[in-house]
């Protein structure tokens, strides 16, 4: 069978062949196309499901296939984050089992701490057809959130980077052991946890997220909505920086829109292309192993250290993306894929390309500009773990739990909790709670 990545390329319709927009909305939000039989359900500020029990607040962001509210929890008196997907994904995604299967353990294990906790979910029907909601704990912005980073120099103070490096592979150590691949792992899916938010009352919470930014929707032609779309969009909310600043230290992985069971793994996965593992692109069976590679890029990319994205991720091809694996993998490409990446790269007679991955790590992270607080024989071990990671052969990467158990690691939880370092960032009951 011919693999999917000689597919043909999309073609994409000539300018004047587009269709016209038939509706318009002076607002930065999602695309109001999506609001169609089988796509978005419309919400409204104020909306109440469950028999009242949840009432819309805030738009907290959107995705291909859900959009996502902050809400007020009436019988629980919580704030919760509502995911409502796409009628067209209802029955497809394993999103709503995952989350149920990991709740119904009631685990005390360390890395249960840092998964988003399921709190409800029910079906909405609509205008677009069937919706899964998922009811989820309420949390803050994303550890690579543009407000908190601005005020940090674009950089994550070193210790908190480390520290989240840590949690993320205890959230995958609890996964991995239960069989589950979260499938999209990215600095974006890791969001910090800001408990002081659930004080807060209905009015100080709305304000605390920034009134919400609205924009009507109209049909170009002047004719009235269709019940499909909602009367307004609303722009996400932008959390303000200083929530994260003095708060901040426990982060959850959230989004587990293309988590999976092992025994049931999908053919591909939608992780952006420059963290999708070398064993999504030549064909392979899936399993949990693609968080590792994952993980290692998303270590290596030194996003969470370095504030610097992951390698060339824009406009970039599969080739491209093959061809950096190669200069950053720590093993050869199996045998298994070498005529597959023949048939990519018509250049590659299989000779070992010269790995470069360690030359520039000092260099990114001694840039002379942003705070270095991370000794260089931390960014030494730093870069020994991701060589652990980034395997092209899946079953030699190293596991979370190995990871867990690397030296560096192990040094953080010896230290004793007054040194918790940077800014009072770190609480020192963190360090207690994940000693194992
Ligand atoms: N539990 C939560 N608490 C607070 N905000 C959340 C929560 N879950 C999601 N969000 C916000 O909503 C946004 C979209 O959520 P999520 O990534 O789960 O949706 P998605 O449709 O799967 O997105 P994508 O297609 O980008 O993967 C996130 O970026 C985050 O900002």
């Amino acid at each position: 069978m011919i693999p999917s990545i000689f597919a043909a390329p999309r073609r994409f319709p000539a300018p004047r062949e587009m269709p016209q927009p038939t509706y318009s909305c002076r607002i930065n939000a999602e695309p109001i196309a999506r609001y169609r039989p089988g796509g978005y359900h419309p919400i409204c500020l104020g909306d109440t499901f469950k028999d009242g029990r949840y009432k819309i607040l805030h738009k907290l962001g959107y995705g291909g296939f859900a959009t996502v509210w902050a809400a007020r929890d009436r019988s629980r008196q919580e704030y919760v984050a509502l995911k409502v997907s796409a009628a067209e994904i209802h029955e497809r995604s394993y999103e709503l089992e995952v989350l149920s299967a990991l709740a119904a353990l009631n685990s005390k294990e360390p890395g249960a701490r840092h998964i988003v906790q399921l709190v409800d979910h029910f079906l909405i029907q609509g205008p677009n057809g069937t919706h899964d909601c998922v009811v989820l704990e309420f949390l803050g912005p994303s550890v690579m959130d543009n407000n908190f980073l601005r005020l940090n120099n674009g950089r994550l103070p070193g210790q908190l980077a480390k520290s989240c490096i840590q949690q993320a592979f205890l959230a995958l150590a609890h996964l991995h052991k239960h069989n589950i691949a979260h499938g999209d792992l990215h600095t974006h899916n890791l969001a910090f946890v800001v408990p002081s938010l659930h004080t807060l009352t209905e009015d100080e919470f709305i304000e605390k997220l920034g009134l919400p930014q609205i924009g009507f929707v109209a049909r170009r032609d002047g004719r009235p909505l269709e019940p499909n779309l909602p009367p307004y969009l609303v722009q996400t909310t932008s959390y303000p920086a200083e929530v994260s600043l003095t708060r901040h230290q426990q982060i959850k992985l959230v989004d587990f829109g293309e988590s999976f069971f092992t025994a049931n793994a999908p053919s591909k996965v939608s992780t952006p292309l420059c963290l999708r593992p070398p064993e999504a692109f030549f064909g392979d069976r899936l399993d949990h192993r693609v968080d590792l590679w994952s993980a290692g890029c998303m270590v290596r990319s030194f996003e969470l250290v370095v504030g610097k994205p992951p390698m060339n991720a824009f406009l970039t091809s599969r080739r491209s993306i093959v061809r950096q694996m190669l200069k950053t993998a720590s093993d050869d490409l199996p045998q298994r894929w070498h005529w597959k990446w023949e048939f990519m790269d018509e250049t590659w007679k299989g000779q070992r390309t010269e790995n470069t991955f360690m030359e520039h790590l000092d260099d990114l992270y001694y840039d002379g500009k942003r705070n270095t607080d991370l000794m260089p024989v931390d960014v030494d071990k730093l870069g020994a773990l991701v060589h652990r990671l980034l395997r092209f052969e899946p079953a030699t990467r190293a596991s979370a739990l190995e990871i867990l158990q690397d030296d560096w690691f192990v040094e953080t939880r010896r230290e004793p909790a007054t040194k918790a370092p940077v800014q009072g960032f770190l609480q020192p009951e963190w360090f207690v709670e994940t000693r194992t």
